[in-house]
């Protein structure tokens, strides 16, 4: 049984369905990313999945169970807005976080000390959330969703605010988690952090879910509609090719080619060739910010 499945899940506020029968299922040691313009309905998602707030419709299960406090143990939530107290100190409030979810106090310790020590942070330990800049209480925040290592991790936006290496610490983190097995639900809005670390993928447009799947599939689904192409001197006809859409000469010389059909490209490769040596030619796959754009389109609130 997966960690975690959803069976159509619904969720109505007053007037308004933010959540309009969603599944999913998120397996040990995978991360899923769950993607939608804003207002889609990720947060409320997330939320429901930890249990603070229930579906109308639908059902919930963990390694097949439905939800019980329990669980609350084993699932950790980097929500999108910091939810850690301003005000107490940091090793306190860790060390309370830790030990609500089930950890004894010399283990809550250990922990923290590993954490803090492998996100370069032991300085803030005795410091108040407060006190730290937006970057490093975004750190926090991940350390106090992980601190009792939990089988579910839930990421909403886990690496907004945070500057390339700190970015790529988190990253590499979780990673590892995920070879720990791990199941991670993760929401960003970076489409290339969705690309490097997820292998399934949902978007929601208006709270229903509009692309499913395996992503190399997903991708693998889109025409390939863009020709890079290098060459020493100018292509001559380049834009009488049928099916070419727009030719672009870069300043390096590289053209960027749209296409829409995937036939042009060969077309492309044999008039370059023809008219002198070729030092790039590379048909495209869609990006998944390209995908995103096509399939959420004008759904932006
Ligand atoms: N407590 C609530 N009461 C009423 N409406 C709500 C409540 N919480 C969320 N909504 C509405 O549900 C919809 C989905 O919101 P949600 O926060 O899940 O979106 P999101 O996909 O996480 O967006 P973002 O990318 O901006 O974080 C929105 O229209 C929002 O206004």
């Amino acid at each position: 049984m997966n960690p975690l499945m959803l069976d159509h899940i619904v969720k109505r506020y007053a007037g308004h369905t933010a959540v309009d029968h969603l599944s999913l299922e998120v397996e040990e040691g995978e991360i899923y990313g769950l993607l939608g313009a804003n207002g889609a309905g990720k947060t409320t998602t997330m939320r429901m999945v930890l249990g603070l707030i229930h579906p109308d419709e639908g059902s919930i299960r963990y390694h097949g169970q439905p939800y019980r406090t329990e669980l609350q143990a084993m699932m950790g939530y980097l929500p999108e807005e910091r939810g850690l107290y301003p005000k107490v100190k940091i090793s306190d409030q860790m060390l309370y976080l830790a030990q609500l979810r089930g950890m004894k106090a010399a283990d809550a310790r250990q922990s923290l000390d590993y954490w803090l020590q492998r996100f370069d942070a032991m300085e803030y330990r005795e410091k108040r959330i407060e006190e730290l800049s937006k970057g490093n209480q975004q750190k926090m925040g991940f350390v106090a969703a992980v601190i009792h290592r939990p089988k579910i991790l839930i990421l909403d936006e886990a690496f907004s605010g945070l500057d390339p290496v700190n970015v790529e610490m988190l990253k590499q983190v979780v990673l590892e988690l995920r070879k720990e097995g791990t199941a991670i639900l993760f929401s960003t809005h970076r489409m290339e952090h969705v690309e490097e670390l997820c292998r399934h993928i949902t978007v929601l447009r208006r709270s229903k879910p509009v692309l499913q799947g395996d992503l190399n599939e997903i991708k693998n689904s889109y025409p390939r509609e863009k020709v890079v192409l290098r060459t020493a001197t100018e292509v001559q006809g380049l834009d009488t090719i049928e099916g070419v859409t727009e030719v672009v000469r870069q300043d390096s010389g590289r053209y960027m080619i749209r296409i829409e059909q995937e036939q042009a490209a060969q077309q492309i490769l044999q008039l370059a060739m023809s008219q002198g040596a070729v030092d790039q030619f590379e048909v495209k796959e869609p990006t998944l910010n390209e995908i995103f754009i096509k399939v959420v389109g004008s759904s932006h609130e």
